[in-house]
């Protein structure tokens, strides 16, 4: 089967980490990721995740790098992730789309919320980030 990437952000501000819960489907509502969503045809997965961050929570934010590797997804999904950043004016991150709530983590609470087990290495990665 062919691989089919999602993306998701590392979005960081402040010394944070912003955590977003899903609200759907039932299967994952309630456990947190970070924000992003399928790469559609003929999308790169940049334009994409800067796409969805505008989708799901209102913002404008410019991508700052890519954390090496890959997640395995549900097949045929694999997770890629890139830090981001609020682009200066952007309104702050609202939930408006697939999620309930937000978070802003600092190091030290990062592993607070109750992520999903299949995001916990790339979470890791990024938490590596916001530390250094
Ligand atoms: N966005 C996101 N999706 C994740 C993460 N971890 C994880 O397993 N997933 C799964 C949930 C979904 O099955 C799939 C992404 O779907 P999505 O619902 O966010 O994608 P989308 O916005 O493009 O929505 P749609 O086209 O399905 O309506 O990947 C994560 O950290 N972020």
């Amino acid at each position: 089967m062919t691989e089919r990437i999602v993306v998701g952000a590392a979005l960081l501000h402040d010394g944070r980490l912003l955590a977003a819960r899903r609200s759907a489907p039932v299967e994952l509502a309630g456990r947190w990721e970070l924000p992003g969503g399928k790469v559609e045809e003929g999308e790169s997965p940049e334009s994409a995740l800067v796409r969805e961050l505008r989708e799901e929570l209102g913002v404008d934010a410019s991508l700052v790098e890519r954390i090496p590797g890959q997640w395995p997804l549900r097949a045929p999904y694999v997770f890629q992730v890139w830090t981001a950043r609020l682009l200066p004016g952007s309104a702050s991150p609202q939930p408006l789309e697939d999620h309930d709530e937000l978070r802003w983590l600092a190091a030290a609470d990062v592993w607070d919320v109750d992520w999903l087990d299949q995001d916990v290495p790339a979470v890791r990665e990024a938490a590596a980030r916001l530390a250094a």
